[in-house]
């Protein structure tokens, strides 16, 4: 409310003061021009107050001087004895001209003494006159005098007139008659032309007695008995000589001024036109209207350049308010620090500046100097941070103070808080007797070019150090970067390869087809891959892998990046490398094996023509499919188990019978893993196929032949061997019980030594048959060697079914062999042993009987021991 009533009071007050002005001035003026127009006014009036005294004065001289003609007449009439006629005294040069002007031609009429006109001129008058009342009083009275009447109106002109009369006398004094001048007022007025009055002016005769007047207006004439006026009251209450009509008669103001003629109750009025009595006055009056309103305009337009102007002011003056608010808020919220130096002179007329004042600084400022701002406010350099002044800050400011050239730099400081070395950035700015210095932080910045530049640094080391060689183009294709390798690849230098020119790297042959696929490349953006060749200036060619790509941002190409790289090496590596391929190739199809590659997802890759010729036998199309899909189910349930173990990592053999066909044919299959570049994971691994059937056959042949006793046809001992495992294997996985028996012939020796050893060898052939048909045919029976001999039996319910036969065996052994005519008497000791799934080795379990049989021969041979128990299995014992 008060803010208001201020605003208000500031906006009104020059307004007011305008309004005040002009009203005084106004005010000055409307007292001025009343005064004056009272003042011309008065000498208006009293102009036509002079002019009606002069109008009186003549008008008073004309009757005067009728009167003195009645008295001329009167003597003489009476020198005469009443014999003088008008004729006479009116004639041209006469009597009545030596009073009165010729051209009056006033109407005269002599009266006897009965009041009859005897004698008349330049009128009418009535006969009779001896009842009126100036002839009885002639009549009646002897003394000399004239009597001027009231105007009279004649009854035949309707006009008014002054009648003057004097008595005439006879010679003895008796009364005679009575001498008539009848005036027209219009005389009087009518005369005045020379009276020096304004057009429209009106001069009167007026009549006090019976209100009759008689007017002439310029060269009207006019005759009224309705002309009255009353007198003007004065502001102070006086009558003055103006006189106010009562009613109009003509539309022409004027102002009436009067003169009394009392001898002939007359009135002299002389009405002064008011325009031109006042037109003096009118022109002052304009010429201070127009001095005013043009006072008053100035007036106006000097107020409202102050109004104005006073707003100018207020808003500038708010302006600077509110910039000086704005600064110390963008000071306060400033990132920089923000100070206001005032300069501290030296007495004196040099007034040298000595050092700064901190006039102002925001808090940021305060606290990169160590301080709060409030602490340090109007404070000194010198006391706050003495360094400003040792390292030569004070000295550029003092520098920019009076250059008036403001500073702006970077430099590093060590003298300041919080850190050991600030990097600033400061402007120096010249201000009113001091300086604003607006200091930034710009030590984050500064770690960060430096860490930029070892980036770049780092980034040009590794772009030089690239096997790959780098370009960079700008937006129309131009080069603009090249980094060392693609120097050394394309055998240009940098600045040949600029803009353009690095095209010129590329063979001829080449460049079109490039040129071609770079324009596609823009309008496309796909990336763009090719291998070139290029052109070293010594002619020599390399080989390039050339890839290029564009940089998009915000869907526009600002430029492309390319790599070059030299695959000379790696092209003639892939040129030995299809040689290689196609040498092996070579030799794997003259392979009789089949030879096959397969990758970890079980995928023909690579297969030989031997291989071809197998499985196209059925049209199949092996390259490509899996070992599923080439092999059927069937095929694959038996292969998956050792493709698994390859791919594990195991290299393997393995036969595969193949019944596809009528022949049964047998393969041997090598499975060889490929391990990847790193030796760790299998990535396939190598088929080896080859058909074996002849061998396998020929090798179950000879095994065959190995393992049978040439004397007695029995197993030998290679062959009971590999029974024991295999039978054992079998107890094992199918928990059956069986036994081995070991029996040795009780003395054979003294039978060679009696007998010679053919008799010994068909001996142990007869044994061997005997052996035979006492075993099942299930059972196998070998002969170890000399006469040692075995039986396995496999699948016995009972230990006791094995020790009964093995007693059916002592038993039938006790009974004489007949040798060609030579009986030989023998018996046979059994040591017996049985097995089902203990952890015992085939040698173990042979020793086991081993010992048994010794345990028998100590007994005394011709009998068996058995041992050790084996209990049966838990589902039977249950
Ligand atoms: N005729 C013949 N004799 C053989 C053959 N192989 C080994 N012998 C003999 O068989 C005899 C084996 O004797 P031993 O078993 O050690 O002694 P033994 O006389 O049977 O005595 P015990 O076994 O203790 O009852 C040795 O004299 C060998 O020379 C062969 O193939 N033919």
């Amino acid at each position: 409310m008060l803010d208001f009533l201020r605003r208000l009071y500031r906006s009104i007050l020059l307004p007011a003061f305008g309004v005040a002005l002009l009203t005084f001035m106004w005010l000055a003026v409307a007292y001025q021009v009343r005064q004056e127009k009272l003042t011309a006014r008065h000498d208006a009036v009293l102009h036509s107050q002079s002019l009606a005294r002069t109008l009186a004065e003549h008008t008073n001289h004309l009757l005067r001087q009728t009167d003195h003609a009645t008295q001329l007449f009167k003597l003489k009439y009476e020198e005469t004895d009443g014999r003088l006629r008008l004729a006479e005294f009116s004639r041209k040069n006469g009597l009545l001209d030596s009073l009165l002007p010729t051209k009056l031609d006033l109407p005269l009429a002599i009266l006897n003494s009965d009041g009859h006109v005897i004698d008349s001129q330049n009128g009418y008058f009535a006969p009779e006159h001896k009842h009126t009342p100036f002839f009885k009083s002639h009549a009646s009275n002897p003394a000399d005098v004239s009597l001027v009447s009231t105007p009279v109106v004649d009854s035949r002109t309707k006009k008014w007139q002054i009648q003057i009369s004097r008595r005439l006398n006879k010679p003895d004094g008796s009364f005679a008659g009575v001498i008539l001048v009848m005036m027209d007022p219009a005389y009087f007025v009518e005369d005045y032309d020379r009276m020096s009055i304004d057009p429209g002016g009106a001069v009167m005769l007026i009549s006090r007695e019976n209100g009759m007047s008689a007017a002439r207006i310029d060269d009207q004439v006019i005759i009224s008995d309705s002309i009255d006026f009353t007198a003007v009251q004065a502001s102070n209450g006086e009558a003055n000589e103006e006189l106010q009509l009562k009613r109009r008669f003509d539309a022409i103001d004027r102002i009436y001024s009067s003169a009394e003629l009392p001898r002939y109750l007359l009135m002299a009025v002389v009405g002064s036109p008011t325009e031109s009595a006042m037109a003096h006055f009118e022109r002052r009056r304009s010429v201070y209207y127009i001095i005013s309103i043009a006072a008053s305009g100035m007036v106006l337009l000097f107020v409202y350049l102050l109004v104005r102007q006073a707003y100018r002011l207020r808003r500038t003056a708010s302006m600077v308010i509110e910039a000086q608010l704005m600064l110390r808020a963008a000071a306060d919220a400033s990132l920089d620090s923000v100070y206001l130096f005032k300069a501290c002179r030296m007495r004196g007329a040099q007034r040298e500046i000595l050092d700064f004042t901190i006039a102002d600084l925001n808090e940021r400022g305060a606290q990169l100097m160590g301080f709060r701002s409030d602490d340090i406010k109007g404070k000194r350099l010198i006391e706050v941070l003495p360094d400003l002044h040792s390292q030569g800050f004070v000295e550029k400011y003092r520098h920019v103070l009076e250059s008036r050239q403001p500073l702006e730099e970077e430099f590093e400081v060590d003298f300041l808080p919080n850190r050991a070395v600030h990097w600033l950035q400061h402007q120096i700015v010249p201000i009113t007797d001091g300086v604003a210095v607006n200091v930034r932080d710009i030590t984050s910045r500064k770690e960060t070019e430096l860490a930029m530049r070892q980036n770049q640094a780092e980034l040009t080391a590794v772009n030089d150090a690239s096997p790959l060689g780098l370009l960079r183009a700008d937006a129309t294709g131009h080069c603009t970067y090249v980094n060392r390798t693609f120097e050394l690849i394309t055998g240009l230098t940098r600045e040949e390869a600029m803009g353009d020119a690095w095209i010129r790297a590329v063979h001829p042959h080449d460049r079109a087809v490039l040129q071609a696929a770079l324009g596609h490349m823009a309008e496309t953006r796909v990336p763009y891959q090719d291998t070139l060749r290029c052109v070293h200036p010594d002619g020599m060619i390399v080989w390039i892998s050339f890839k290029i790509a564009a940089m998009v941002v915000d869907g526009q190409v600002y430029g492309y990046v390319g790599t070059v790289d030299d695959i000379t090496h790696v092209r003639k590596s892939v040129m030995a490398l299809r040689e290689s391929e196609s040498r092996l190739r070579t030799i794997a199809d003259t392979l009789p094996a089949m030879v096959a590659y397969i990758d970890a997802e079980q995928v023909y890759r690579f297969h030989n023509l031997a291989y071809e010729r197998e499985f196209n036998r059925t049209g199949t199309t092996v390259l490509g499919r899996t070992i599923l899909e080439t092999m059927g189910a069937e095929r694959h349930a038996f292969l998956e188990p050792y493709v698994l173990r390859a791919l594990a990592g195991e290299t393997l053999t393995f036969e595969e019978d193949d019944n596809s066909d009528a022949t049964e044919r047998t393969y041997e299959v090598v499975y060889i893993p490929q391990m990847d570049e790193d030796g760790i994971n299998v990535i396939g691994f190598h088929v080896m196929r080859q058909d074996i059937t002849v061998q396998k056959r020929e090798k179950q042949r000879l095994l065959r032949l190995s393992q049978v006793d040439a004397l007695t046809g029995l197993t030998n001992r290679a062959g009971f061997l590999q029974k024991l495992h295999d039978a054992m294997g079998s107890a094992r996985d199918n928990g059956n019980l069986m036994a081995v028996m070991y029996m040795d012939i009780d003395r054979f020796k003294p039978v060679n030594d009696t007998f010679g050893h053919a008799v010994g060898d068909a001996l142990l052939k007869a044994f061997s048959a005997r052996l035979t048909h006492t075993m099942r045919a299930s059972d196998t029976i070998a002969r170890l060697g000399g006469d040692e001999f075995t039986i396995i039996m496999e699948r016995i319910h009972r230990t006791d079914d094995a020790a009964a036969l093995a007693a059916k065996i002592v038993s039938a052994m006790q009974a004489d062999f007949d040798l060609d005519g030579t009986v030989v008497s023998i018996s046979t000791s059994i040591g017996l042993t049985f097995y089902r799934n203990e952890d015992v080795s085939p040698a173990e379990l042979l020793n086991r009987a081993d010992i048994l049989l010794y345990e028998a021969k100590q007994a005394g041979r011709n009998t068996f021991r058995a041992g050790p128990v084996i209990p049966p299995p838990a589902s039977n014992a249950a």
